[in-house]
This record gives C-alpha cells, structure tokens and sequence, in this order.
C-alpha cells in the first residue's frame, strides 16, 4: 500500500480499464481472494488512521463495494476492535464475492444494526465504489450525510461513495478524509470535485502488478526534470518571450505574466500593451522591456497573449497565431471562440506543429467548445481533449486537478494547488511561466505539465501566514 502524494508520476486507469483489470486478477486467484485482499488492506490502513478507535462503523453498500467493507470488518474485529456494520440492500441479489464476505462476517461474530452509531472515531465507507450509476438517494443519501456529520475520520473504500470515479463528478457523495484506491487509482479522484471527497489517497494494487495491455488514461504529473543551466550560456539560451494583453483597466495581468516568465528563467522578456497609455516602463520590475505593440516581432518568440486582453486583443490575434511558439489565454481565447477565422488559423497552426498551449478556464473552454461549464465540468478529461485534437494543440484545463491534454492523446491531471489560487491573476501567472519555458526551447506538453505542477506547488508550499497574491506568485 502506497500513500499517493506528487512526489512522482502515477498511471490513472478509467473504470472500463478497472474492470478489465480486475477481471484478469480474479481469474488469476481463488474464488473471493481478490475481495479478502481488498478487505485487509481497508482493515490495515482504518488501524493506522485511527489506532486507538474501539468502535468502527462500516456501511456497506449492495455490491462489491460493500464486499470489501465486510471483509475489513472481520479482520478489525479479530484484532480487538468493534467494528458495528450497517448493511444497506438485498442479500439475494448481492454479487457473490459480496454474499460470501457478508457470511465470513456474520459467521465471525460481526456485530451489525440497522441505525448508524451517534458518533465515532472512523467511520468506513463501503456504499458504492466504481460501480455506482445513479445520484444516491433515500437511506443510502442519510448514511452519507451521516457519515460525513458523526465520523471523526471517514475511509473510503475504493472511491468516495456517489462520487463518479471516472469524472470526479457528483450530485452527493461522502467527504473523506482518505480513500483507498484498490487495483488502479482512477482519475474522478483527482479531479473536479474529487479531491474534496477523497481527503488524502491511498493506492493498494492488491498484489497484481500486471496490468499491461490497459492503456491508463491519464498520468499525474510528477516533479519535472530540473532545467539544466550550463555556465556557458547566455540570455539567448533561455529565448524571448513577449507578453500582449493590458488592455485599459487591465495592464496589471500582463504585467504578472511578464514578471512570471522572468522569474521563471526567461533569457529576455518584452512587454506589448493594447492600452495605448500604459506606462513605458515598470518600475519595480525594471528588467522587462515595455515595447509599441507593432514593433514586436514574434516569429523567433514565445508570446503569451491575452492576458487582460479585453476586447483589443482581436486585432493582434492574425499575427500572433505567427508566433514561433504560443500561450493563448483568457480574452484571446475567448476572441477565437467568436470568430471562425481565428479558429481557422489556429487549426492550421496545429496542422503545422508550432508549439501551441492554450490555457482555458472552465467557461473558457465552454465557450471554445459551444458547450456550457456545466459540460466542462461534468467531463473534464474529454473536454481537454477535446479541444486539444480539434485545435492541434496543448490544452491546459485550469481549476482543481487541471488537466493537460495533448493533441496526439496524452493526457495528464495535476495534483499540486489549492484553491488559495483562486484569486484574480494566478493564471496569467501560469501563462507567463508556460511561456518561459516554450522560449527555453521545451516541448509544448512538458512545458505545460512542468508549469502547471511548479504553479500550484508554489501555493502548496506557500507559508500559512503569508497571503498568496499573484503578484507574489509571480516572483516566488
Ligand atoms: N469483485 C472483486 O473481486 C473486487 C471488487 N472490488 C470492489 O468492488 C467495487 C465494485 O463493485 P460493484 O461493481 O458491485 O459496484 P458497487 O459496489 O460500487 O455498487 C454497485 C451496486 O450498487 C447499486 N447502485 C449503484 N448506484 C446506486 C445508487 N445511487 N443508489 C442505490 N444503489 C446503487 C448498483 O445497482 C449495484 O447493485 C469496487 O469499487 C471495489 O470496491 C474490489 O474489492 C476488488 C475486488
Ligand atoms: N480551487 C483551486 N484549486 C487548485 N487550483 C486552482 C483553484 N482555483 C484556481 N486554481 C488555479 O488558479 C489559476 C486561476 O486561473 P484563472 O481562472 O485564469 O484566473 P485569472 O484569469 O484571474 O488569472 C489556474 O491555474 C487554476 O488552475
Ligand atoms: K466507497
């Protein structure tokens, strides 16, 4: 059993994949061991969350989901403890796994009631694991409110019980404090709403490691490989980028952007603002360089744009869809979500190569999709992949657990970030970085993968006293 932190890359398996897995590892066992594995490992890890628990709830669920909440029940109770089973469903029309668990765990003395317990240290959640289809309702719905209100520590067994496992999205689910992810770890828990139910995730591969031939949907992003910076180099090493955006009322997100790439190891970065009476200079970052917009050329640049582009940042769309490489966001996004020429023209940019990351938000990506955040939210995988193979580029799908597609397939889910970043200017902050690294030379993915964990590490590490504005981001 492994705790599943950032610290390294982990393989996301959707549910499909899952059950395929799980079949092949069943086949390879006795009858019902696959089951007695899961529910020791539940049982090892409700004793380390809460080792001096006496009574443990376990609420089971009709399927195998509430299988494994048996087994770990007859194991706490051999060791001591005084697990109390809720059973939720029809006997007859269990799983047979399930049917056989519920019996050893009546056979050994299991103590079961119809009614949750007032209060207790560790509740174990074995409601519904990946096979749940519906929003929970009725006396399966109270035991989750229940559990969520009485239980000091929730486990979940599997997957937080109503929360879709393969999205991260729910109409209700129980709020864990962990879950333990059996066979695969599957990218509903990562995601959208997924890292609020889950509380911290624990994987146990239940001692089958074969699981070849299951292409993962997803990767975790893990540390980056660390930028070498030989000694003999200069600023052209590191490239040009060239931010556009401020537009009136809004030069400060370009500003972040600029100040971010610098800080990110840009060799040289330029500043063109669509406010015409912008400043000419930034006086407490004096090392970017505010040039008149028609003076850039982006052909040997990484340019960001968008960034407070307002409705300005059309005109300078045409040639910025030019750039050598390009971070589209936020008002350049939204520019292209109007116009069928402008998509046009980044489709063909696709179609030729140019590195291209474009860095929507939910509505953005709704916007660019004709769908609704709704949509966006209810799938976020496909949505990112979506517009990665319709746009030929590298689509960045902010928010909690964002998701990075590439055009070829790839796809990855963050788990850096907290919603401290969730303020005005972060993602102009993303965008200057992902810019930095595009200018360096890096592939689009990489730089995209690589930005978006270091941006919401940055917050992770951020001290508890100190307020987290962008502009400290920016230079972090
Ligand atoms: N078969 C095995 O050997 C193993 C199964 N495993 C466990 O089995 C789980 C999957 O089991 P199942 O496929 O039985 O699925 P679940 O146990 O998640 O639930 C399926 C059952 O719940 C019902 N259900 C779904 N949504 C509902 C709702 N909203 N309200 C009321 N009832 C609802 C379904 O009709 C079905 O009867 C995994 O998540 C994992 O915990 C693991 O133990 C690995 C081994
Ligand atoms: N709750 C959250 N958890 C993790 N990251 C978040 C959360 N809310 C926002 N972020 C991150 O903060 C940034 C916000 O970007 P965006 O919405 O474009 O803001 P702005 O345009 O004001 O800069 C993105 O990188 C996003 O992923
Ligand atoms: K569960």
């Amino acid at each position: 059993m492994q705790r599943v932190t950032p610290e390294r890359y982990w393989s996301v398996h959707d549910i499909a994949a899952t059950r395929r897995i799980e079949q092949r590892a069943a086949a390879a066992l006795p009858p019902h061991a696959l089951m007695r594995r899961a529910g020791l490992a539940v049982a090892r890890l409700a004793l380390a969350v809460a080792p001096h628990a006496r009574t443990v709830w376990v609420a089971c669920g009709p399927g195998n989901n509430g299988g494994d909440g048996f087994e770990a029940a007859l194991h706490l109770k051999a060791w001591g403890k005084e697990p109390l089973v809720t059973q939720v469903g029809d006997e007859a029309r269990m799983p047979l796994d399930a049917r056989d668990a519920l019996q050893r765990a009546r056979a050994a003395g299991v103590q079961f009631a119809g009614e949750a317990p007032a209060q207790c240290e560790l509740a174990i959640d074995a409601l519904l694991g990946i096979g749940s289809t519906r929003p929970p309702e009725g006396r399966l719905r109270d035991l989750m409110v229940q559990m969520t209100a009485r239980a000091r520590a929730v486990l979940s067994v599997d997957v937080p019980s109503g929360l879709d496992a393969d999205t991260g999205s729910r109409a209700a689910t129980v709020l864990a404090t962990h879950t333990l992810s059996l066979l695969t770890l599957k990218p509903g828990l990562f995601t959208a709403q997924g890292r609020d139910a889950c509380g911290q995730v624990w994987f146990d591969d239940l001692g089958h490691e074969d699981i070849e031939g299951e292409r993962p949907v997803a990767q975790l992003v893990g540390p980056p490989v660390p930028w070498p910076r030989p000694h003999a180099s200069h600023k052209g090493s590191y490239g040009d980028v060239a931010v556009v955006g401020g537009a009136p009322g809004m030069a400060g997100a370009a500003v972040l952007a600029a100040r971010a790439a610098l800080h990110h190891g840009a060799g040289r970065v330029f500043v063109g603002f669509l406010d015409p009476s912008a400043p000419a200079f930034d006086a407490s970052q004096p090392d970017l360089m505010v040039r008149p917009l028609d003076t850039l050329d982006f052909r040997d640049m990484a340019l960001a744009c968008g960034c407070g582009g307002g409705d300005a940042v059309a005109a300078v769309l045409p040639r910025a869809l030019r750039a050598r490489a390009l971070v589209l966001d936020a008002d350049a996004l939204n520019a292209i979500a109007a116009d069928a020429q402008l998509q046009a023209q980044l489709e063909a940019r696709g179609r030729r190569g140019s590195p291209t990351v474009l860095t929507p938000h939910p509505l953005e990506a709704a916007r660019l999709l004709g769908s609704t955040t709704a949509c966006v939210q209810g799938d976020r995988l496909v949505a990112a992949r979506d517009l990665a193979q319709r746009f030929g580029s590298v689509v960045v799908l902010k928010g909690s657990g964002s998701v990075i597609a590439a055009p070829d397939g790839r796809t990855w889910i963050n788990p850096t970030g907290n919603a401290r970043l969730a303020i005005a200017g972060t993602g102009d902050v993303l965008a200057g970085m992902i810019a930095a690294r595009l200018a360096a030379g890096e592939e689009a993915a990489t730089a995209a993968t690589a930005a978006v964990y270091l941006h919401g590490l940055a917050a992770d590490r951020w001290p508890a006293g100190r307020p987290l504005t962008a502009s400290a981001l920016a230079s972090a």
